[in-house]
């Protein structure tokens, strides 16, 4: 304990201590996550500079106490810094140490040379750093302890009065704060990402057909509106093609839904081959049926894409060879067409390829005669 000051200087001194808590809570209050480090450091200096402090610190443990780490340092100049040595410091090395603070929750040295025998790795570690003096206090967040503050003193020796252990258990508790409030801003903010994340895979989900991984009919609906408007505003063509397996029916029945399945997700496989080139969207449209919506495709172009298909389906491996009917309906949009006559239309060229005897296709253009194979 330090001797009993005088009625002036324990004005001055408990006026100079409330002017640096002041000081040191305004900059920890203001700081925001980014400026943690700079803020927790300028509290560490001024810390320091009260009383001629040589080095002030800040040690996070890790959950388990199985090492520490110095987070943030503060040194007068002239003394030498050891936060890039002091990382990640395990238990074993300090064994001491460490029981000391999870214990008492402060660990406090008047003077290095009397350390007891059992603090020798700890004794060893401040002999390295010249320090003659040093306090740590435990740093709590509800109830656990997480860390310390300490201070060192290497150019002179000091016995720790009670009010030094107060005044350091003060600034540590607001420091504390500090490392509590931006872990849950931290935590806060991940949880937002994480958030943004699931919502932009719901809406992608509510948009896929679960079993093909394709766009199901909600994710053509709004595909075949937009590229509608699009197509009409820069009068381009606008291909859509239906394509409709033959027989699937038989195929279920004969080899059971299983196969059925397998042979739908082979369809949609080749169709992603052969159709889903840049700005195209491909679904299934329901059932055995796939959409198609192909901007600036001309009928050409999708016939040749469409014989390709048909060549593919082929040789989709299932209990029977595959077989598929495909519609094709090439115009360019008028300000009045809507997707239901779109779709009318492109079913009618399905309808007249498996009415021509399947494993086909009908291509439907708007302005141009039809053709078919
Ligand atoms: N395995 C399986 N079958 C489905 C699925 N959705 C629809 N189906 C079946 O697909 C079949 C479609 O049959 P139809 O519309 O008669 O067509 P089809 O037998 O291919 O006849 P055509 O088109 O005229 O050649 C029905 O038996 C439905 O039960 C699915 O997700 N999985």
């Amino acid at each position: 304990m330090t001797s009993n000051p005088n009625p002036q200087s324990v004005t001055d001194t408990t006026a100079r201590f409330a002017y640096l808590i002041s000081q040191i809570s305004t900059s920890l209050i203001n700081a925001s996550p980014d400026e943690a480090a700079e803020h927790i450091e300028k509290a560490l200096a001024v810390l320091g500079h009260d009383d001629d402090k040589d080095r002030c610190y800040v040690f996070l443990f890790s959950d388990d106490y199985a090492q520490m780490s110095n987070t943030h340092e503060w040194v007068r100049s002239g003394i030498t810094a050891h936060k890039e040595d002091l990382q990640q410091v395990p238990a074993d090395a300090m064994p001491w140490f460490f029981a000391h603070m999870q214990e008492a929750g402060r660990v406090l040295v008047d003077d290095v040379h009397t350390l007891p025998p059992e603090a020798g790795g700890f004794q060893t570690e401040l002999l390295r750093e010249k320090i003659q003096s040093m306090m740590a206090v435990g740093m709590f967040l509800e109830g656990r302890l997480i860390g310390f503050v300490g201070c060192d003193l290497v150019q002179r020796q000091r016995n720790w009065s009670d009010d030094d252990v107060r005044r350091m258990q003060l600034i540590a508790d607001m420091i504390a704060n500090t490392v509590a409030r931006h872990r849950a801003e931290e935590k806060l903010q991940q949880v937002q990402v994480e958030l943004r994340a699931a919502n932009e895979r719901l809406a992608q989900l509510a948009n896929e057909d679960g079993l093909t991984g394709l766009s199901n009919r909600r994710g053509l609906d709004t595909a075949m509106d937009s590229e509608l408007r699009r197509m009409q505003r820069n009068r381009q063509l606008l291909t859509v093609m239906m394509v409709d397996i033959d027989h699937f029916k038989e195929l279920n029945d004969r080899h059971g839904h299983m196969i059925g399945d397998a042979a739908l997700r082979g369809v949609a496989q080749e169709l992603c081959h052969v159709l889903q080139r840049s700005g195209e969207v491909l679904g299934r449209f329901g059932g055995d049926e796939f959409l198609a919506i192909c901007p600036q495709l001309t009928q050409q172009e999708a016939e040749q894409r469409a014989v390709t298909l048909m060549e593919r389906v082929k040789n989709v491996n299932t209990a029977t060879p595959l077989t598929v009917s495909i519609g094709i309906y090439t115009f360019i949009p008028e300000p009045t067409t809507t997707p239901d006559e779109v779709l009318r239309a492109v079913d009618k060229a399905v309808y007249q390829a498996k009415h021509d005897g399947r494993n086909r296709f009908f291509a439907l253009a708007a302005s141009s005669p039809t053709t078919k194979r």
